[in-house]
Order: structure tokens, then C-alpha cells, then sequence
């Protein structure tokens, strides 16, 4: 089961939330099916189609006799070589980067990449599974190329654990977004006069190019199909004809008459796709959105020493009423265990709906922000949602599979304190005194490093010893601070810091905080 705080949070989020609040941007690229990279500068291509193409040449590495290669993020290492041709690779490799970081690889983000690419086009709803790791040099030259012949394919995608069927599907399913482009496949694609709308001269394999159906199949089997791979000039590069072939027609005639099978086949598929990696990786559980989940939510210390909780609760639901529900008339209530595991009635907190305009490609998805002070005496420990669509509805409990929500009140750092300057961070941790001896406090914090011979970066992490520094506007709280040269400014990919101290012989961690962004003394 899938409990907060997770190690993949900041993945369940980008799987979760498409745009607004608490979206992590990767839905910018593939605002529609056809959106073109950078914002939709790059004209005439298509991310959603580039991310497939990327996690496939991705994945041909892996070798079922030896378990080694897969879904590893090694194709950035890989890009110059001609089986990687074109600069989809590198142009996807420079977005997925902006996602990486400690708990999100980047072979994590380019199957993520692909779940939200073919949801957006219409196409499979594709299980989600993290904990990739990446690879640190090149795999094999084992991607497939237009003019190799049918046995060697045959070879080679059974060589990465797909038979001859399995290939037929994975090249119709890959090849009912995109096409073929004249600058990197001039031997394929016939001179066209340049055209300023597609100035790399693609030419689709299908004409529903954007959005994920069966018309590769239909358009092949009726003869109709305009498909470069297929029906191409040079008979040398139209493996896909050899392909699609490959069983008399067989496969390809029942993608031609169900299109409800072709989407469904495919999405076996995929799944299998992204999770072919090395036998040493062992994938999560399926990730699937969480119906209430806290976002964002932090302990501080205000100036008249009581305890300050805020950030969001996010409500996701797949419930038909959910569609056509109005946050406003929903109830969301906050209640808590204080700090010894105690239930009173005055530890709740009502929330209202506030502006959110979130939106998932899975459901109903809204957030609601929380604010409330609580006397350090009593404190915190763990936090449950009851709520339902509207007053007349009975409540739905939400506890995290049971335990509830942990937050806790021993060991948070102080945002408003933590801070950079020029060359230093300073991190401000409030640890609780009245619970025993503290040690072993520290701070680990995580930045992303470019790599040698990848746009693929690399995490490192800065570790820092806290030391009491002081004491704080409350008499439960002393103050430990961590100094440290500050990290490259402009970093790429995602920074975060956890804090952990053992306190009377218990060790506590906040994980996952958010970069320092305030500068000291502002
Ligand atoms: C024998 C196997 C395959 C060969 C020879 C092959 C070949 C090609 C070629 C030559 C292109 C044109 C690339 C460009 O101009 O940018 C292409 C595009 C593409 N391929 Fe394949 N492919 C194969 C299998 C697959 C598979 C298994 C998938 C996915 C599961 C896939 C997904 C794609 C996608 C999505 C595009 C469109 C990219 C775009 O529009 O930018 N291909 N393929």
C-alpha cells in the first residue's frame, strides 16, 4: 500500500495533477496530443510521440539472457549514435531533466512521461510503477533500424522479451502517434521543398496522427495507408510492411476490426515496455492517484511561539458525481492526535474550498488549503480527512490506510528562518526538548549535477550536522541550524533537503522540503 509521506510523492503528484495548483509542469509539453516541443516552438513535432519513441530506444538495451539494460535512462548516453538519430532524444532528455532529482531518476520520469503522453492522447490508461534506476553509461546498440530485415527484428525483439506477435503490437501501437521525419530519414522520406510549418519534413504514419486509434491498422489493412515504413518508395526501410506481415496479417486484422482490443493490447503492452528494466531494479506497487493526500503540509513556529500547520489537502476522486461537483459546497474536515496519541473534540479544523484550478486526466481533483495554530503543549502527531461532495452526504474517512496522516512535531525545520546568502544555506531546524537527549541531527541536502557524456543529471547530497543554536519563541523548542556552502545557483531538476534528528533515543525525519528559496535578512 502506497502511505504518506512516500519516497515517490513528487511522482504520485505529477501522475495526479495535469495543471494548476500542486502541477509539476510536465503536462506543459503535452497540452494537446499534438503539441509541438519548448512550448510549442519547435513546430512540426510532437512531444507526446518523441517521449514514446525516447522510452522505446530506452528500453531496446535490455537483454532477457543476461537481465542487464532496460527502462534506464542509459539513452542519454546513447544519442549519438545513428539508431538514435534525430534530436527528439536530446530535446526530451533536457525537458525529462527538469524533473529529476532525489526520489524521481530520470528513467521514473520517462515512464512517466509516457502514461500521461498516451492518456492525453486518447489512447491506454497505462499502470504506473516507480523506482527505476539510472544508468551511469551507454547499454548496447540494440535498437532496431528501418533497414534491417525481418529476422533480424525478430531477433532482436525477442532478445528484449517480445515475440513475434508482441512486436507486430508494439510497432503499431508506437507508430499510431508521429512519423517520419525527411531530415533524419532522407533515404525514406521523398524531398519535399521546405515548409516553414514542418521544417523537419515529417511525414505522419497515420492521419490521426494526435490521436491514439487503430487507424495504423485500419489504414494498412484497407490499402489506404500513407505510412513511409510501410508503403515507402524504399523498399529497404519499410519494415514496417515486413512487420505488420510478419503472421500473414493476422494481428494487424483484429487491430483493423477492434479498436476497443488494439487500445487495450496496447496498453499491456506499454506496461510491459516501461517495465522491462534491469533484473537488479525492483519496481513499486502500481502507483494509482491518492484519494486525499496532503500537499505541502508544514509544521512552523510563529513569533508568539505556538504552532503553525499549513499547506493543503488534496481530494482526488474517479466518482461519476465528482464531474460535476462544485469544491465549494464540499466538507473537508481536519482533526488530529496531539502529540501523545490523544482525540479531543476542540482538534479539528474545517476546511473550505479556497482557489484551486487543478485539474487531473484521471478524475476530480481539488485542493484545499489548511490553516491552524495549535499550542505546542499538546502538539501533534497525526492527522485524518473526513469529508464528502456536498452536507447531505455521509462523511468518507480518509486515514492513509489506517494509521492516519503522521506529521511530526519533534523534529520540522523553520522555513521562515532558512535562508541563503551569496555563498551559504542556512537551514533552521525547531527540535522539541522536553523528550530526551538529541543527537545524530543533521541535514541532507540534494542537488543535481551534470553528468559526462548525458543531459541526464546526477543527485548529490550535501550532509550537515545541526547544532543547537538557541532557543525559540516556545519554551518546548530549541533551535539547530545547519550552514553549508551554498549549491550552484540555476540548478536543473528538482532540489530538496531532508532533516532527521534522534530525540530520547527516536529517530524523526522530515523529508522532502522544498528548496530554500528566501534570501537571509529579506
Ligand atoms: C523495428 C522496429 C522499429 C523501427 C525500425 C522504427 C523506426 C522508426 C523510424 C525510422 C521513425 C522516424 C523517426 C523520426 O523521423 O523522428 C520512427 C518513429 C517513431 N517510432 Fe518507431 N520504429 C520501430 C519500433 C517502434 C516501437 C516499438 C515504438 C514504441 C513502442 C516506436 C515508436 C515510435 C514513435 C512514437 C515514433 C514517432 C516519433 C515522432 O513523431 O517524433 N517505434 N520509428
Amino acid at each position: 500500500h502506497y502511505i504518506w509521506p512516500n519516497k515517490h510523492d513528487i511522482l504520485e503528484d505529477s501522475l495526479t495533477v495535469s495543471g494548476g495548483l500542486g502541477q509539476s509542469g510536465m503536462m506543459a509539453e503535452i497540452a494537446t496530443c499534438g503539441a509541438a516541443p519548448f512550448g510549442g516552438r519547435l513546430v512540426g513535432r510532437q512531444s507526446a510521440a518523441e517521449w514514446l519513441r525516447v522510452a522505446y530506444h530506452d528500453m531496446a538495451t535490455h537483454d532477457v539472457h543476461t537481465g542487464l539494460g532496460g527502462l534506464d535512462g542509459s539513452i542519454g548516453f546513447e544519442t549519438d549514435r545513428p539508431q538514435n538519430i534525430g534530436s527528439a532524444m536530446n530535446t526530451s532528455m533536457v525537458f525529462f531533466a527538469t524533473f529529476q532529482g532525489k526520489t524521481s531518476s530520470v528513467s521514473d520520469v520517462m515512464a512517466l512521461s509516457v502514461v500521461l503522453a498516451m492518456k492525453q492522447c486518447n489512447g491506454p490508461s497505462i499502470p504506473f510503477r516507480a523506482g527505476r534506476i539510472d544508468a551511469t553509461a551507454a547499454g548496447p546498440d540494440t535498437v532496431p533500424e528501418p533497414q534491417q530485415d525481418l529476422a533480424t527484428h525478430t531477433t532482436m525483439f525477442a532478445n528484449q522479451g517480445f515475440n513475434v506477435e508482441e512486436m507486430i503490437g508494439l510497432v503499431a501501437c508506437g507508430h499510431t502517434v508521429g512519423g517520419i521525419h525527411e531530415v533524419d530519414f532522407p533515404d525514406s522520406v521523398p524531398a519535399t521543398p521546405f515548409d516553414p510549418n514542418n521544417p523537419e519534413g515529417v511525414v505522419h504514419f497515420d492521419q490521426t496522427f494526435d490521436d491514439f486509434d487503430n487507424h495504423i491498422a485500419t489504414e494498412w489493412i484497407d490499402g489506404t495507408t500513407n505510412n513511409l515504413l510501410a508503403v515507402g518508395h524504399n523498399a529497404t526501410t519499410n519494415s514496417d510492411a515486413r512487420i505488420f506481415a510478419a503472421d500473414n496479417n493476422v494481428t494487424m486484422k483484429a487491430f483493423a476490426k477492434d479498436a476497443t482490443s488494439f487500445q487495450k493490447t496496447c496498453g499491456n503492452l506499454f506496461e510491459r515496455m516501461l517495465n522491462t528494466v534491469p533484473k537488479s531494479v525492483q519496481l513499486t506497487d502500481v502507483i494509482d492517484p491518492l484519494p486525499v493526500k496532503p500537499y505541502q503540509l508544514a509544521l512552523n513556529l510563529a513569533d508568539d511561539g505556538s504552532l503553525e500547520l499549513s499547506g493543503y489537502i488534496r481530494i482526488f476522486s474517479t466518482a461519476p458525481e465528482a464531474m460535476n461537483v462544485d469544491p465549494e459546497n464540499m466538507v473537508v474536515n481536519l482533526s488530529w492526535k496531539d502529540h501523545n496519541g490523544n482525540r479531543n473534540s476542540t482538534y479539528t479544523s474545517t476546511l473550505t474550498a479556497g482557489w484551486s484550478n487543478s485539474t487531473s486526466l484521471w478524475g476530480f481533483v481539488h485542493f484545499f488549503p489548511v490553516y491552524t495554530k495549535l499550542d505546542p503543549n499538546f502538539g501533534l502527531s497525526t492527522i485524518f480527512v473526513d469529508w464528502a461532495f456536498n452536507a447531505q452526504e455521509a462523511l468518507t474517512h480518509a486515514d492513509n490506510g489506517g494509521a492516519g496522516f503522521p506529521l511530526n512535531d519533534v523534529v520540522f525545520y523553520q522555513d521562515s528562518a532558512s535562508c541563503n546568502t551569496l555563498t551559504n544555506t542556512t537551514i533552521v531546524v525547531n527540535i522539541r526538548n522536553n523528550l530526551g537527549p538529541v543527537s545524530d541531527a543533521f541535514v541532507d541536502y540534494y542537488y543535481n549535477v551534470n553528468q559526462q557524456g548525458t543531459i541526464a543529471l546526477k543527485t548529490v547530497t550535501v550532509h550537515t550536522p545541526l547544532t543547537r543554536t538557541g532557543s525559540s519563541a516556545s519554551a518546548l523548542y530549541d533551535v539547530y541550524t545547519a550552514v553549508f556552502p551554498r549549491p550552484p545557483r540555476n540548478q536543473q531538476g528538482r532540489t530538496s533537503f531532508d532533516v532527521t534528528a534522534n530525540v530520547g533515543g527516536k529517530v524523526y525525519t522530515q523529508v522532502a522540503n522544498l528548496a530554500i528559496q528566501n534570501g537571509c535578512g529579506l
